[in-house]
């Protein structure tokens, strides 16, 4: 969200310079319609059709709705404002969608949704137009170009999507509100055709960058845990020096865990872990290796340094009560079902072992010191675990 945020002040702030000598209005002008479909393109060749289907809707907002829309032979005011609520609908609508192919039935779905509210505008402009211009235009303000409907769901979605996307860390859903606010820009902007251009062509520039670091996410950070992956370890591995410490971590019991309670609630057990983890200190930075296994990094430190962070979060994993449905329970009846019994849930405590090693003359490979931390977290299993091994 910040990069979006940066890359579209650098594009504004130039495009504008640009436009003191006017000779570059042709240029933003046609400019969103090489983007556009371009980014259309990008997006959905790693799979993100909900932005292609932005971008094409962008497209076709700032090409053939307003041919569309002149068909129903309203003011101008009326027809700029009901492309922006189709705009914002559309925005709003695949914002909130999950990630579906573009070429089957769902796809297809999608696309006449969208439709829709251009045949209700129809419809609302044959029976009654009254209506249509007071829902879409803020008449009281005098000011046609402002649309009442158009403003609340701009809000409505920015909010929406900020918390939404805060909550889940989601770089779409963030950079979905930024889009949102590029249109509410080009409608302000109206009738300055090169200046909304511009906003049209920070769209598409959004939805390159949405598209490459949803895809470095994928590629970099795990799914589950959200901690990096062993990818984003081997990268980092490449920027070492000479100094390090690695920790190998594993859940304790793990299996039979999954066994008694569920993989979903292992899965759970594997957020917590990996959230304590996440939350080193000493300069440590923690991956999920794969499966149960965790490692943690230290650069430039000391074993006296990092031991003490270790047995901390060792103490602060095996401390925390954790509430799980008891798989166990006997099925009820519909009756029964009602009344929460008392042992519905129970509280079961994780604990998990580790096992670091010093990158010195011997271990001189980030291979080596890994092997070696996996024999130390050996040495902590056979010592009874929930420990610390060198
Ligand atoms: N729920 C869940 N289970 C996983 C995941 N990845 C691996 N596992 C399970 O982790 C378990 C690992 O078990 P083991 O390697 O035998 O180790 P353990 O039971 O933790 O025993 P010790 O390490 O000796 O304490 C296996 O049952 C895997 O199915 C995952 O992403 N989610």
């Amino acid at each position: 969200m910040l990069s979006s945020c940066i890359l579209l002040i650098c594009y504004f702030s130039q495009t504008l310079y640009l436009f003191q000598f006017g000779r570059w209005n042709q240029v933003a002008v046609w400019l969103p319609y090489l983007l556009l479909p371009l980014s259309a393109l990008f997006a959905s060749q790693f799979n993100q059709n909900r932005l292609a289907l932005f971008a094409v809707s962008c497209l076709f907002f700032a090409s053939f709705l307003p041919l569309v829309l002149a068909q129903l032979e309203l003011t101008p005011a009326l027809n700029s404002g009901l492309a922006f609520t189709w705009l914002i609908l559309t925005g709003f609508y695949l914002c909130l969608r999950r990630e579906s192919g573009l070429f089957n039935r769902k796809g297809l779905m999608q696309v006449t949704i969208l439709l829709i509210p251009i045949a209700i505008f129809f419809a609302l402009a044959k029976l009654n137009p009254e209506l249509l211009t007071q829902v879409v235009l803020w008449q009281t303000l005098d000011n046609d170009f402002i649309s009442l409907f158009v403003l609340i769901s701009c809000f409505a979605f920015v909010l929406v999507n900020l918390v939404k996307s805060g909550w889940q860390q989601n770089p779409i859903e963030s950079n979905f509100s930024i889009m949102l606010l590029c249109c509410w820009f080009y409608h302000l902007l109206a009738p300055n055709q090169p200046l909304q251009a511009i906003c049209l062509s920070s769209i598409a520039i959004i939805l390159i960058v949405t598209t490459l670091s949803h895809s470095y996410q994928l590629a970099y950070f795990d799914e589950l845990t959200k901690l990096p992956s062993r990818r984003a370890l081997n990268r980092y591995a490449m920027t070492l020096g000479r100094k390090y410490i690695l920790v190998m971590a594993d859940v304790d019991h793990f299996k039979q865990f999954n066994d008694t309670y569920g993989h979903d609630v292992g899965d759970q057990v594997l957020k917590l872990v990996a959230s304590r983890l996440g939350e080193v200190s000493s300069g440590g930075k923690a991956y999920r290796y794969g499966g149960e296994e965790f490692t943690l990094v230290f650069a430039n430190k000391t074993p006296t340094q990092v031991v003490p962070e270790l047995e901390r979060l060792r103490q602060s994993i095996a401390n925390y009560d954790m509430v799980v449905r008891d798989k166990s329970r006997p099925k009820k009846s519909e009756k029964d079902r009602n009344a929460a019994p008392a042992n519905a849930t129970k509280t079961v405590n994780v604990t998990i072992s580790m096992g670091y090693a010093l990158r010195s003359k011997e271990l001189n490979d980030f291979d080596k010191c890994l092997k070696a931390a996996d024999e130390a977290l050996y040495r902590a299993k056979k010592a009874g675990r929930n420990c610390v091994s060198d």
